[in-house]
């Protein structure tokens, strides 16, 4: 029988579980065969050979792991059939593969029970909707965190960098994640970057109304270029309320393989990772994020949802650069290079810890923020002052910078750091690392604890004193996220809300989200959810 069966009338149960639809239709293309379909309010779709010896067609589709079902009419063929696809990216691991990884798994069937198409489509759509509605993520409940979920159908815009990693961006977008978007329903447009800061100036500039989240396809620089872009509208609060989405196209990839680590997958790398945070935007599932503002010296003031670095760690992601065809390689080619010429930089590590009540009474006001950009400006090295330059920040001038959130932690460069702060004594330093999610690239997890808004800034800081092969075993520990556990007395690990860094000369990169930036003071405090993000929780 080609139709569908409440439940009542004794059709089998799998398990325990209440049976919500049953019927027998072919599946398609063979067509030769019937199935019977179950589907239970578990979100499991039973599909059973109806035939004897047909066992091989049976299988248990979890519809957690689905990202979209849909009905339609058949071709140009005489019979008035109608059918249905559910799409599920189940994990399945090949004996080739080291881990499991996310592979698709697509069912149509015909529903032709009817000499009228219109009733097929009917029940082909009673289907579809059915199995739409039980693959709905599961909303976490968690008190002041809002989640979301993007509405379907619905529509978001892509802006990928064609020159991101190994330069395979659009190639791969075309691949791997266009067909899953279609299958779940989501309708996008492609902002093709053509030079840097484009992305940057079509967010701060753009209409986005039209679009329901934005999507990078491409590094993490680029997610760094959307969010600053977003932050200088004049509307940056609601623009901050549109969902971002990160998709791998770059070489270093962290925030992409974060959102992985957070969804409680195993590690994956390349097209495996591609396709994870694919399936994580098809489910549409949105939370916040906190960003942190940084300032430095000079009067720039820029939001950063990754990572800020002086020393080792920004050297060998800077130095690596020109590997970048190597894809997350690079970063093993960069490590060998400057490890051969390990440098040690002074400055003074100042911080918030996490759990510090805050007694600061001073505030970084508008107009000591403004001054750092209009003039000359006084840090302190070892009690004496020295001067910094200004540099301009281009399109400072149209920035709402007065309606930004306050950074109520920090005072100006020109005041010593507050009171209750530590100031750290030593002052020769490998590395100071402030990362604010858990991995520093594809494979290397740095702060495995960190969370999308756990309103901490995981600060790591390696004192001098460190031999090469030491500091190598900790690169390789960085792989797995052991390092601490190698208990090296010259790595520390804390979680602040807030840190201040200042160098006593303008010695070695500084990185804020894997860009570049010159060697100055610079200090940051964690705003936490301050934007929203797919991915979770
Ligand atoms: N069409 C383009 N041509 C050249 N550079 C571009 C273009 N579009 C964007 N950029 C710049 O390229 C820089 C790096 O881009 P992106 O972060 O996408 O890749 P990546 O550096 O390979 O990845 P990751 O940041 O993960 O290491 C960004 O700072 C961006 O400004």
């Amino acid at each position: 029988m080609d139709g569908w069966q409440g439940p009542e009338d004794g059709s089998p149960q799998p398990g325990s579980a209440e049976v919500l639809l049953h019927g027998q239709f072919p599946l398609v293309p063979a067509l030769r065969h019937s199935c019977a379909l179950t589907l239970t309010r578990g979100a499991e779709l039973h599909i059973q050979g109806v035939e004897a010896g047909l066992d091989s067609l049976s299988i248990v589709l979890k519809l957690a792991n689905c990202i979209g079902c849909c009905s339609f009419r058949g071709g140009e063929t005489q019979e008035p059939a109608a059918y249905f696809s559910v799409f599920c990216y189940p994990f399945k691991k090949g004996w080739w593969d080291s881990s499991a990884s996310r592979q698709r798994v697509a069912k149509t069937f015909r529903v032709s029970g009817s000499q009228d198409v219109e009733e097929n489509l009917k029940l082909a759509e009673t289907w579809a909707k059915k199995i739409r509605e039980l693959s709905l993520p599961k909303i976490p409940k968690q008190e002041g965190v809002t989640y979301g979920l993007l509405p379907r159908p619905c529509r978001v815009l892509v802006l990928l960098n064609p020159q991101s990693g190994t330069g395979r961006a659009l190639q791969l977008f075309q691949s791997h994640v266009q067909p899953m978007l279609t299958e779940a329903n989501i309708a996008f447009t492609v902002f093709v970057t053509e030079r840097p800061n484009h992305a940057h100036d079509f967010v701060q500039n753009g209409d986005l109304s039209s679009w329901n989240a934005l999507v990078v396809m491409a590094g993490d620089g680029l997610m760094f270029e959307v969010v600053n872009g977003l932050m200088k509208r004049q509307d940056w609060e609601s623009a901050l309320k549109k969902p971002l989405c990160i998709l791998p196209g770059g070489s270093g990839n962290a925030l992409a393989a974060s959102i992985n680590h957070y969804a409680g997958n195993e590690p994956a790398i390349k097209e495996e990772l591609l396709t994870n945070c694919t399936y994580i935007l098809c489910k549409g599932l949105h939370t916040p994020m906190d960003l942190v503002s940084l300032r430095t010296a000079s009067g720039k003031r820029l939001f950063s949802f990754l990572s800020f670095g002086w020393g080792f760690i920004s050297d060998v992601d800077i130095t690596s650069e020109r590997y970048r065809k190597l894809g997350n390689a690079r970063f093993t080619m960069g490590t060998v290079q400057c490890l051969a010429k390990l440098e040690v930089y002074k400055g003074r590590l100042s911080y918030l810890p996490v759990g510090e009540t805050s007694a600061s009474s001073s505030p970084y006001s508008e107009q000591s923020s403004s001054s750092g950009q209009s003039g000359h400006h006084t840090c302190y090295r070892n009690g004496h002052p020295i001067r910094i330059l200004p540099q301009t920040a281009p399109g400072v001038s149209h920035v709402p910078e007065a309606t930004w959130p306050e950074d109520s932690l920090l005072v100006p460069f020109n005041q010593p750091v507050p009171q209750h702060w530590t100031v750290e004594p030593e002052e020769e330093f490998i590395a100071i690392f402030a990362i604010y999610q858990s991995h520093l690239g594809a494979d290397y997890v740095m702060a495995p604890k960190a969370k999308l808004h756990d309103g901490s800034i995981h600060l790591f800081y390696l004192k001098a004193g460190v031999s090469r092969t030491a500091l190598l075993k900790l690169f390789l520990a960085i792989q797995k996220g052991t390092h601490m556990d190698l208990n090296y007395p010259q790595l520390r690990y804390i979680p602040v809300r807030a840190f201040r860094i200042e160098p006593f000369v303008a010695a070695g990169l500084m990185t804020v989200d894997g860009e570049m930036l010159p060697c100055e003071p610079v200090q940051g405090q964690v705003h936490n959810q301050l934007c929203r993000i797919i991915g979770g929780p």
